[in-house]
């Protein structure tokens, strides 16, 4: 089916070009045509147009790191440095965690993430991925599924949770038309043993999937790694080979200067999460470091228990502040590059082809923002507004493969009621 968007103004290509006069068409869920009013005559035939009423088309928000299994310990252990949150908050909880659980919980932040603009996300999570993946198919957002693995556990069990991933890699990938990837997911190398990243390496290049990981997050995590293996994470994982793949890693906030020419060298993708980083009080990551290197940055959330929301609007603009910030100069992290970092360099980092930019060819995954709002008013620095000043809340439609999944800022595909209804019951339970 053919669409035509017109009447709008258009956020295009990898330089961010805005067309104030803009058009598109879509055709089978890809972007067919970008164009000006003046060429609009050509196009007139189309049956279905949507008026874009001047408001502003861009494309899809891409969070890289998350973990929407967890997103009903929003709000529990707040405060708290991530070793004694993950120990004494999140980890006891999520045993508790039951299918209903995470169906409440992967809901809840797909329906977050959709009416805030995200049209992709990565998700690390050790229960029910075969759940989350069902949501992700029938609300029609994509995603990348990755299988958390913690191996702080026998040569069995380890073996065991990997054989599920490459499975839940295999079966994952046939459900949602083409809209889910997967990678392999050690958790982190305080929790992987080198036998155990040695095992994922071997499947990772056997099977060809990527490895996303969490890496460098706190300093003493760090320093810990230092004392029991007598190098730093980064050369100890190139070492393990983890980079002979592509590799995404989330956080890499401490990082030495020979540690980020390591990860140049391997081209190795980083999730930056600069909320998370700064509620954990796990630092600043050297983005502005990694830019001059030429690395790829993406952003990501990670999740609701450590954010404490979904909303990749906010996170852009806390990567473009807070760069400038620590290093007292305003140039760091430009609009420009926090935009790209939230899109096309997150399409990038996960491996999706044609994704992330909106430009012909490109799967037609766009958002449609309100250009009617009193803070994004004088409304001529589209890009500016849209890092420095707009929110989530400022969608009004979402499209994934063409298909318009938010409408005047309603889910057409998850009853928003009923969910909020489910999680607020499940929550309790778990609380009970
Ligand atoms: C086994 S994968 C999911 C696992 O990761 C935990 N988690 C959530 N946020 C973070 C973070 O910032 N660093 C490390 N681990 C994190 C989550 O609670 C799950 O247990
Ligand atoms: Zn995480």
């Amino acid at each position: 089916m053919k669409q035509l968007f017109y009447n709008g103004v258009i956020v295009t290509g990898e330089n961010q070009v805005v067309i104030p006069d803009g058009f598109m068409v879509v055709e089978d869920g890809v972007i067919e045509v970008v164009g000006t009013q003046d060429q609009l005559d050509q196009f007139s035939s189309i049956p279905n147009k949507v008026n874009l009423k001047g408001n502003w088309l861009i494309p899809g928000l891409i969070n890289t790191h998350g973990h929407i299994g967890s997103t009903l310990l929003r709000g529990y252990g707040d405060d708290l440095p991530l070793a004694t949150w993950l120990e004494t908050k999140m980890w006891p909880m999520e045993a508790k965690f039951t299918d209903e659980t995470i169906n409440a919980a992967a809901s809840l932040a797909i329906l977050e993430m959709l009416k805030s603009g995200t049209t992709t996300f990565l998700e690390m999570y050790h229960l029910h991925l075969d759940l989350i993946a069902n949501l992700v198919d029938t609300s029609g957002i994509r995603s990348c599924l990755t299988r958390g693995m913690i191996g702080l556990c026998s040569k069995t069990e380890q073996e065991s949770k990997l054989a599920e991933a490459l499975q839940l890699s295999r079966d994952l990938r046939k459900i949602g038309q083409g809209r889910i990837t997967t990678m392999l997911a050690p958790h982190a190398p305080y929790t992987c043993p080198p036998e155990f990243l040695e095992m994922i390496v071997h499947e990772a290049k056997k099977q060809h999937l990527p490895i996303h990981t969490h890496l460098s997050e706190t300093a003493k995590e760090v320093s810990e790694h230092f004392t029991k293996y007598g190098k730093r994470p980064v050369e100890h994982l190139a070492e393990i080979g983890v980079f002979d793949v592509h590799t995404l890693i989330a956080h890499g906030v401490h990082l030495t200067d020979e540690e980020l020419d390591i990860l140049e060298k391997y081209q190795v993708a980083v999730s930056h999460n600069p909320m998370s980083n700064l509620k954990l009080g796990s630092g600043i990551a050297p983005v502005g470091k990694m830019l001059k290197k030429q690395i790829l940055v993406s952003i990501g959330t990670d999740s609701a228990a450590s954010n404490n929301n979904l909303d990749m609007f906010q996170e852009m603009r806390m990567a473009a502040l807070i760069h400038k910030g620590s290093s007292e100069d305003p140039t760091v992290v430009s609009a420009n590059e926090a935009f790209l970092m939230a899109t096309y360099n997150g399409a990038k980092a996960l491996g999706f082809d044609s994704l992330g930019l909106v430009e012909v060819g490109y799967a037609a995954d766009f958002v449609i923002v309100n250009a009617e709002k009193p803070h994004l008013q004088p409304n001529s620095h589209v890009l500016s507004h849209l890092v420095y000043s707009a929110s989530g809340a400022d969608v009004v439609e979402v499209y994934v493969n063409g298909k318009c999944l938010v409408r005047d800022g309603q889910c057409l595909t998850m009853d928003e009621e009923q969910i909020i209804f489910y999680a607020n019951k499940a929550f309790k339970k778990l609380y009970s």
